[in-house]
């Protein structure tokens, strides 16, 4: 490219610099003078202060977030206003900026003019004559790629005298073929990888736009094999959904779930780096605020937790804890003995039946008619023994009754308040009563809840524990005073910050809601996001799921309550199914959910894995009989894959192999057998790390230096793994993972761990960017469809 055209992309860049310098000036001077404000005591205007403050920090926060690479295209765009012969030109960046006269410098990448980046081909040029690829390390150029859609632009180009000219000599006749901006696109997908995902938003292709561009309502399933880019596009849709629904969404937030805490590390800074920070993110196991839960049940467990019948079983236990008494109890009160009938508690408990709520919620209604009957009765014994009683008597012996520690047992005999935490491990640890629930079920299937009651919730109770939490409702006594204050002194917070924006003058760049957000905060600044997070009632705007093929009924009954409009987006690849609960079809996973309200799209070109490696997973998986979706493959690859067969030891071989991929690869993934797993990781870091060097399953770490050669060692243990030269995980760890090169060890054992383990095989097989290893135990051959001329060790 002669350096007339880059230098003059420069200067256009350096003024966009510009003109972020200046915003960021901006915005740090009225924070300072937010923090510098005296406010002095006041309750109301402190908590102002602290709202503006946020406000600006959050604009500051998004101002350097999106600093590196801030514009990544340009358009030449036929004029169409009559009367104009120059083409208009529109830069492309990862947000937009106006100038001082609040003319357009810079189109944000979701503005609907933008889409024509994404959308234009040479056979459907929407008005585009010529678009450019610009490539930047954080905020150098370094290289631009023109394609000329138009052809006319050509012969115009080679007309004229100027530095347009440039263009021609380096323009493309025209786009062909499929792929958009190849250059940019090419480049992106043979980087080294880094442990993190980036974001894809200069390179976005066409069938990708449509989905991420595609409206809100109702739910969309986006499906597609291995490496077509569902995550991607499902968090850029989820930045586009916030940009065009910014005032429902910053207030409702959105939701992304993934299967593991690896993978929300690994997708963490996406949204960030294109600007948009209030995103919860969420694994299956972390949707019930308090737990945090990673344990996965045995199969056939997590299978029978995840059936639909677990909601009637809840119910009906629930229910089983409105229990009337076999026989009469006895109370005294003030000395006058009272005898309790099964009748008026089976009386009280059916009023509050009949009220439909939640068991914590209908206690209300159960002790009130308890209370009100017993005193009535009372009264009348009191009368029938001489006493005169009025209203106001009754009246004093409600609150006596309410008092009595004897009644309080009596009533929670009959009706306990129950914690979904403590209903649950009730219901493992009592078999007798587990069996008094499932009269229809076997022995065996009744065992296979059986569990201590200290023992930890697992992935699949955190479903249960939603579910029982809507039947059990919050406990009653905290409820009614905590919620009553949070209204009132929501309205008084909505008309503070109405008479704030308008003495501030700030109309229109806040809403009144946004900012009693701010003010509601009380000091502990929570944004949005954390208030969701924290809420187990939440209610989101949108829901984006992740691996969406392994939800099980009951997690998908959890995620709807979480959008009850049911906005969603669910990526995810049917054939990937590895869990034993997830569905085999997509019409079976979203039936009870969604019945036939979603709409399907499907991706069909793998971006990550190179030919010989997909099609060689794809042989496999056609052999196991896995219905996959074939995707074309970007890149042919450079390397066979390795397979090893083990001469001796096994780890020994895994060892080999590892440092001959470490010579060459950023980054390694080493997925192992779950019963394995830790073995392997130990006798790496052993010899890759020595023992001091070695790093915790769960810590972070900083990334070892090229080469691999770092003070706290260069192998993780799982997610610690990611930031890692080496990272040692299971095949479900791995899912939505990608690494430079992979080595799966054992693969037959990978096989065999789970009913669905070939699918765990081809989900392993598929997570490299370069280079696939396989090392078998001592005396196994190569697996059908993996099989190449293997090596020794
Ligand atoms: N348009 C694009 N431009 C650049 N890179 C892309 C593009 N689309 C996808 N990629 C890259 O391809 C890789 C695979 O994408 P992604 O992880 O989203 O795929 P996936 O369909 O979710 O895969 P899997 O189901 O196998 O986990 C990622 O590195 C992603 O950044």
């Amino acid at each position: 490219m002669p350096s007339s055209e880059l230098e003059r992309e420069r200067a256009v860049i350096a003024s966009f610099y510009r003109r972020l310098d200046q915003l960021r000036a901006e915005v740090e001077a009225r924070l300072g003078a937010v923090q510098r404000g005296n406010v002095g005591s006041n309750h109301q205007a402190r908590s102002e202060r602290d709202s503006f403050a946020r406000l600006h920090e959050d604009n500051l926060a998004q101002l350097n977030e999106v600093d590196a690479r801030i514009a990544f295209g340009r358009l030449q765009v036929a004029a169409d206003e009559p009367g104009r012969d120059s083409d208009e030109i529109h830069y492309i960046g990862r947000i937009g900026l106006r100038d001082t006269d609040q003319s357009t410098m810079l189109l944000d990448w979701r503005a609907p003019q933008a889409g024509a980046f994404y959308q234009a081909t040479a056979a459907h040029p929407l008005g585009v004559r010529a678009r450019r690829h610009l490539t930047m390390r954080e905020r150098e150029l370094t290289r631009i790629d023109d394609e000329v859609l138009d052809a006319t632009l050509l012969d115009e180009l080679r007309g004229a005298p100027s530095g347009a000219a440039d263009i021609a000599a380096h323009g493309s006749a025209a786009a062909s073929g499929t792929l958009q901006g190849e250059g940019a696109l090419l480049a992106a997908l043979t980087a080294e990888r880094t442990g993190h995902m980036h974001d894809i938003v200069a390179t976005i292709q066409g069938e990708q736009d449509r989905i991420i561009r595609s409206e809100m309502r109702g739910a969309l399933v986006v499906q597609g094999g291995p490496g077509t880019g569902k995550t991607a596009v499902a968090l850029h849709r989820a930045a586009f959904l916030i940009y065009a629904n910014r005032e429902r969404l910053k207030s409702a937030g959105v939701l992304v779930v993934g299967p593991s805490a690896a993978f929300v590390r690994y997708i963490e800074a996406v949204l960030p780096s294109l600007g948009e920070t209030g995103v919860v993110m969420r694994t299956l196991g972390s949707l019930f605020p308090g737990v945090e839960a990673d344990a996965d049940d045995r199969a056939e467990v997590a299978a029978l937790k995840g059936r639909l019948e677990m909601s009637g079983l809840l119910a009906r236990a629930v229910r089983s804890r409105q229990r009337v008494p076999a026989e009469a109890q006895q109370i005294t009160l003030n000395g006058d003995t009272l005898t309790v009938q099964p009748a008026l508690i089976e009386n009280a408990i059916h009023r509050a039946q009949r009220t439909g709520k939640p068991h914590n919620v209908a206690r209300v209604t159960f002790v009130k008619h308890a209370i009100a009957e017993l005193a009535n009765q009372l009264a009348t014994q009191l009368a029938a023994a001489g006493a005169t009683i009025d209203d106001s008597d009754v009246a004093a012996l409600r609150e006596d009754l309410r008092e009595s520690y004897e009644v309080r047992v009596l009533l929670n005999t009959a009706w306990l308040p129950l914690t979904p935490e403590k209903l649950l491990g009730d219901l493992y640890a009592r078999p007798e009563w587990l069996a008094e629930l499932t009269p229809r079920w076997t022995p065996e299937r009744r065992a296979l809840l059986a569990r201590e009651r200290s023992a930890p919730m697992t992935v699949s109770d955190v479903a249960l524990l939603d579910e029982a939490a809507e039947l059990l409702g919050d406990m009653p006594a905290r409820r009614s005073a905590a919620d009553r204050e949070r209204e009132r002194q929501r309205e008084a917070d909505i008309e503070n910050a109405r008479a704030a924006i308008r003495n501030m003058g700030v109309e229109g760049m806040v809403s009144a809601e946004a900012l009693a957000d701010g003010f509601a905060e009380r000091g502990e600044r929570m944004t949005v996001a954390e208030r969701a997070a924290s809420d187990r009632s939440w209610t989101y705007g949108h829901v984006v799921v992740d691996e969406a093929q392994e939800l099980s009924p009951m997690q998908w009954r959890l995620l709807v309550r979480k959008s009850p409009m049911r906005s969603f987006t669910i990526v995810g690849d049917i054939a990937q199914v590895s869990s034993p609960a997830g569905a085999r079809s997509w019409t079976e996973a979203l039936n009870a959910g969604f019945g036939d309200r979603w709409r399907l799209e499907e991706l069909s070109v793998n971006y990550r894995t190179p030919a010989q490696i997909a099609r060689a997973a794809e042989s496999f998986a056609g052999h196991a009989k896995l219905p996959i979706t074939p995707a074309r493959a970007v890149r042919e690859g450079d390397w066979p894959i390795h397979t090893v067969l083990a001469a001796s030891d096994l780890a020994d071989a895994v060892l080999d192999t590892v440092q001959l991929l470490l010579a060459d690869a950023g980054n390694l993934a080493v997925i192992v057998p779950a019963e394995s797993v830790d073995d392997i990781a130990d006798t790496l870091r052993a010899a890759l790390d020595g023992e001091a060097g070695s790093v915790a399953a769960t810590g972070g770490a900083g990334r070892g230096a090229p080469g691999g050669v770092s003070t706290r060692g260069i192998v993780g243990r799982g997610a610690a793994g990611l930031e890692l030269p080496l990272a040692v995980l299971t095949a479900r760890e791995a899912k939505g993972l990608e690494f430079d090169a992979v080595l799966i060890v054992d693969p037959r054992g990978i096989v065999a761990e789970t009913p669905r383990g070939a699918a765990a095989l081809y989900v392993a097989a598929t997570r490299p960017t370069q280079r696939l290893a396989m090392v078998y135990p001592r005396g196994e051959s190569a697996l059908t469809g993996f099989a190449e001329t293997p090596t020794l060790f």
